[in-house]
């Protein structure tokens, strides 16, 4: 009999940086805390520069604590910067595309909202986890889309690669994801803007996911 993997943290850092040395210290601060399994770096808006000035100043820190760093939506500035991986939307290059700019070895994840089916065609387009979302109600994106957790168990029941939940996901909330089969709960205001600090927010998360 095989054992599913625990559930890990996807981070997601807040959609504007003013000060990035700043947010480079809550970064290192959390990562010390506990276990996180990528962070992905989603600037909106931002231009090509600072997209750039953010991966240089936060890569290295999430490289020294071997933390994966996906870049959200632009595979061609992942490819530059040496990012680990991207991930891609509907208004993004698609799957495929992002591959051939970004070789083999990169991590290519994919939105898929509520909906298996786009799931699926991101799995057979050569995606190497889907990410389902928002399940709770969230300021960092504009999103309607309102999955039940039990995509998650469909999910991780019946097909090979990991699936991410997103969207809205703190601490109270975040245990019927796990229990539903969650491979990685993606969080941003959950981590950074918990009261109590992001170290603290990246405990709980693993005692939660433990
Ligand atoms: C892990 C994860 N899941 C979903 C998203 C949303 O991506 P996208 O649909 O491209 O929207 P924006 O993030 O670009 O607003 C994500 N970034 N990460
Ligand atoms: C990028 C994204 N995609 C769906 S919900 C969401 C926002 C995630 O941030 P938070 O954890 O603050 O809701």
């Amino acid at each position: 009999m095989t054992s599913k993997a625990p559930c890990r943290l996807y981070l997601i850092t807040p959609p504007a940086l003013p000060d990035l040395d700043a947010f480079a210290a809550d970064l290192e601060a959390a990562l010390g805390a506990g276990d996180v399994g990528a962070l992905q770096i989603r600037l909106k808006p931002a231009g090509d520069d600072q997209v750039r000035a953010a991966v240089r100043r936060l890569l290295p820190v999430a490289h020294a604590h071997g933390v994966a760093v996906i870049l959200n939506d632009r595979p061609d500035l992942a490819a530059e910067l040496g990012c680990d991986g991207v991930h891609v939307g509907d208004e993004d290059p698609a799957v495929d595309a992002a591959r051939r700019i970004l070789g083999p070895d990169a991590m290519i994840g994919a939105t898929c909202r509520d909906s298996r089916h786009a799931a699926m065609e991101a799995a057979e387009a050569g995606a190497d986890y889907v990410a389902f979302g928002a399940f709770f109600p969230t300021e960092t994106k504009d999103t309607t889309a309102r999955p039940e957790p039990e995509i998650l168990t469909i999910w991780q029941e019946t097909m090979a690669i990991p699936c991410v939940a997103i969207g809205g996901i703190t601490v109270d909330n975040a245990r019927p994801l796990i229990e539903a089969g969650a491979d990685f709960l993606a969080v941003s205001a959950g981590v950074w803007r918990h009261p109590d600090g992001p170290a603290e927010a990246v405990r709980r998360f693993n005692a939660l996911m433990g």
